[in-house]
């Protein structure tokens, strides 16, 4: 006997077992894929980032999120070290703008801030105080665009970010933009709203935390009173060594003034960033534009550092402080040479105060 299909065609039992057959097939099929898919994004430890969903999208997720270390922020980057923070690889950035439908949240775009300098003056601390913020993301690694890769384009730039979902902010931090003459052109080129943050401190305890660290891994380099003078009995510091020249703020605050006004840069004291980092990092929040969410509870003086530290959080496991090349114990120089860089800077710090408006005290 023949049955009829609705086409009018006559349709033979076998082939009607096949097709249901065929169609059972298809549909466990699909329920396998939709279960593997589920797993794979909260389920095992192994489960890329990328997959995650939204960590806001509902309750319920958030606390399946919250059990899987694989769904949660991203790593902070091993505390205080200025090592790249090794990251799932992903693969190439989708376009700009969260790709319609795609499994992965949000979409990596170039940063709305970036944490400009200086060197040793807190940048690591800022970034990863900043980023315990829900509307943030950054970057964990000093990326050296605006400086060492310019040659790669932006969007290798723009694919080294995070993805953030349209609330969340992108940041990043690489201290040398700020004493590189084309880093202010090639930001404002990159998008003249961007937000800058620098972090300054004493400019004669920066250069000495600065040598401590290149002494710490070149320990046969000369001593910090031999590199500072050209002539030291005439008092004449030697201005083309590094140390010396990043301290000179007001010098290379005249170039990102001539892109940017100063109300698009942010200065963040690197001395009250250890004793009120709450307060500072207040108004950074404030000049981000975000809420004020990074508050007093967030932090805790841990006594063996002699810093402060992330508290143990929602989303921090276990409480956290900066790494070993954070807070060193530094060279102890003469302190008649100190006074030297006192009185080479102060000219200097004057003119900065001026310029940017506030007295850091470094008197
Ligand atoms: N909370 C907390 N914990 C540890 N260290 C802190 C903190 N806040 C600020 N600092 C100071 O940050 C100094 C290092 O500055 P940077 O992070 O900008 O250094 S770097 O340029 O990225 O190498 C580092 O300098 P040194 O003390 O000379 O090591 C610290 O004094």
């Amino acid at each position: 006997m023949a049955h009829r299909a609705p086409s009018g065609r006559a349709v033979a039992p076998s082939r009607r077992l096949a097709r249901r057959v065929l169609f059972l097939f298809t549909l466990s099929l699909s329920c396998s894929y939709l279960c593997y898919s589920l797993l794979c994004c909260c389920g095992g430890p192994a489960a890329p980032r990328a997959r995650c969903a939204p960590a806001r999208s509902a309750a319920a997720a958030k606390k399946l999120l919250q059990k899987s270390r694989a769904c949660g922020r991203p790593p902070a980057e091993p505390p205080g070290s200025a090592a790249p923070a090794r990251r799932p690889r992903e693969p190439p950035a989708a376009p700009a703008g969260s790709a319609p439908g795609s499994a992965r949240p949000g979409s990596k775009r170039l940063p709305q801030a970036i944490v400009v300098g200086v060197k040793k003056g807190g940048t690591r601390a800022v970034l990863e105080f900043i980023r315990v913020h829900p509307d943030v993301r950054a970057l964990g690694t000093e990326p050296h665009f605006f400086d060492r890769n310019y040659d790669r384009g932006l969007e290798w730039y723009r694919n080294l970010m995070p993805r953030t979902l349209d609330s969340q902010i992108t940041v990043e931090k690489t201290p040398s933009y700020f004493v590189t003459k084309e880093a202010p052109r090639r930001i404002f080129n990159m998008s003249r709203d961007t937000k800058l943050i620098v972090v300054v401190r004493n400019p004669v305890t920066r250069a000495i935390s600065d040598y401590t660290q290149t002494l710490s891994k070149k320990p046969d380099i000369p001593t910090f009173e031999g590199l500072s003078f050209r002539n030291r009995s005439l008092g004449l510091v030697d201005t083309s060594w590094n140390a010396i020249r990043i301290g000179m703020y007001a010098v290379h605050l005249q170039s990102w003034l001539q892109y940017f006004p100063l109300s698009q840069i942010h200065f963040v004291s690197g001395e009250k960033l250890i004793t009120d980092p709450a307060g500072e990092m207040g108004k950074v929040q404030d000049f981000l534009g975000i809420r004020r969410v990074i508050t007093d509870k967030h932090f805790y003086f841990n006594k063996t550092k002699g810093f402060p530290c992330l508290k143990k959080t929602e989303s921090n496991s276990s409480p956290r402080c900066l790494g070993k090349s954070k807070g060193r114990t530094h060279v102890q120089i003469d302190p008649e040479v100190i006074e030297q860089l006192r009185d080479f800077y102060r000219p200097y710090n004057i003119k900065f105060y001026e310029t940017v408006g506030q007295d850091f005290r470094w008197e």
